[in-house]
């Protein structure tokens, strides 16, 4: 896999000398739907001997215009770059959503575009996407001005999954109810955690149940619970069945307020404190709980053991 080159605003002199083929969005989640827009920006790059570029935006615009309830993304900034790569981006150019770049009249944006990038030669996003003051820019304006300017503009049709259009805001209501299943089908790859291994309180031991405590705050929360999980090294090393708990621990540390996410690995563990590891998210099996005393919960946690075992199975 390569690694992309990221520029912190559409001032990137650094980018290869090489014929601009650039995707535009958000992208929050890079699911399906941002996929075939992306794609696209990577196959015509390949074909023209171009560079596969993304341009997105941070904070979300939702930061400006609704600050008092703000999008919670559902990929951390890295997170976000790793499934880019995977595509084969090869530039991700992150513009800031400041007040003033909100405020540039929608007839000014490819013009501003063409005089940051001069090599532009592509421009991708999907059919319904919105830009400029006001979001009054739409797809068809870009042809237009892109035909005008020799620069082609391919619009991806909408995708859908189960007769409604995929979107970030669909995944993020699935992935707070815990239905990381169906998520996982809108994005089209398992939905993941990335972080370092922690110490825990070495309780875990204790109850027969070791695991791997990762310090890991995504904005969009998944449901707190239980869930069967696949983990490996962040090099893809190792990969395992596991169960893991993304919760509060009620039961042993009451008042907690910061969620951690804990893997128990099914079977022999590889892993131990300071490995930086990738979880993948599969099923959903419960809703974490506040159990009278520990024996309750580890004879809950051997259920739910159990029960990821004969999810891996089936
Ligand atoms: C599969 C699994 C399910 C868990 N379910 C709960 C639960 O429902 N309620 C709870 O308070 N803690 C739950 N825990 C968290 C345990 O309390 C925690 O793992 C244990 O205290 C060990 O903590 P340590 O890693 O800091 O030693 C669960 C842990 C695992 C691995
Ligand atoms: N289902 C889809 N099919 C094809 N293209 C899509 C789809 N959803 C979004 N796009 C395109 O991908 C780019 C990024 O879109 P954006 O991140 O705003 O989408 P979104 O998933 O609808 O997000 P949100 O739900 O937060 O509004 C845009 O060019 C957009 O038109």
């Amino acid at each position: 896999m390569n690694s992309a080159a990221e520029f912190a605003g559409l001032d990137c002199a650094a980018l290869p000398p090489r014929p601009v083929h650039l995707a535009i969005g958000m992208f929050d989640g890079v699911h399906r739907g941002h996929r075939t827009v992306i794609e696209a920006a990577v196959t015509s790059a390949r074909q023209a001997g171009g560079v596969a570029a993304v341009l997105t935006f941070f904070p979300h615009p939702s930061a400006i215009f609704r600050r008092d309830d703000c999008t919670q993304l559902i990929l951390p900034a890295a997170a976000k770059r790793r499934v880019l790569e995977t595509l084969g981006v090869e530039a991700i150019i992150t513009e800031p959503f400041t007040p003033e770049f909100s405020q540039i009249p929608a007839e000014e944006f490819l013009p501003l575009l063409r005089a940051k990038l001069p090599r532009l030669a592509g421009i991708y996003v999907g059919e319904n996407w919105r830009f400029g003051r006001g979001r009054r820019g739409d797809a068809a304006l870009l042809v237009r001005e892109g035909r005008a300017g020799g620069i082609s503009v391919f619009t991806a049709a909408r995708v859908s999954w189960d007769g409604k259009p995929i979107s970030s805001t669909r995944i993020r209501s699935l992935l707070v109810k815990g239905d990381v299943a169906a998520a996982n089908k809108l994005l089209g790859y398992a939905y993941f955690a990335e972080g370092v291994v922690k110490p825990g309180k070495r309780l875990g031991r204790q109850l027969g149940f070791p695991t791997l405590n990762l310090d890991w705050a995504p904005e969009c929360r998944p449901a707190l619970g239980v869930y069967a999980v696949e983990v490996r090294g962040i090099d893809g090393r190792d990969r395992r069945n596991a169960v893991a708990n993304f919760g509060l621990r009620p039961t042993v540390e009451p008042g907690a307020t910061e969620p951690r996410l804990e893997v128990h690995v099914l079977g022999d563990c590889p892993f131990g404190e300071g490995d930086a590891l990738l979880v993948d998210w599969r099923q959903f099996l419960r809703p974490e709980v506040r159990f009278a005393g520990v024996e309750q919960l580890q004879a809950q946690i051997a259920r739910d053991r159990d029960a990821a075992a004969a999810f891996f199975a089936r």
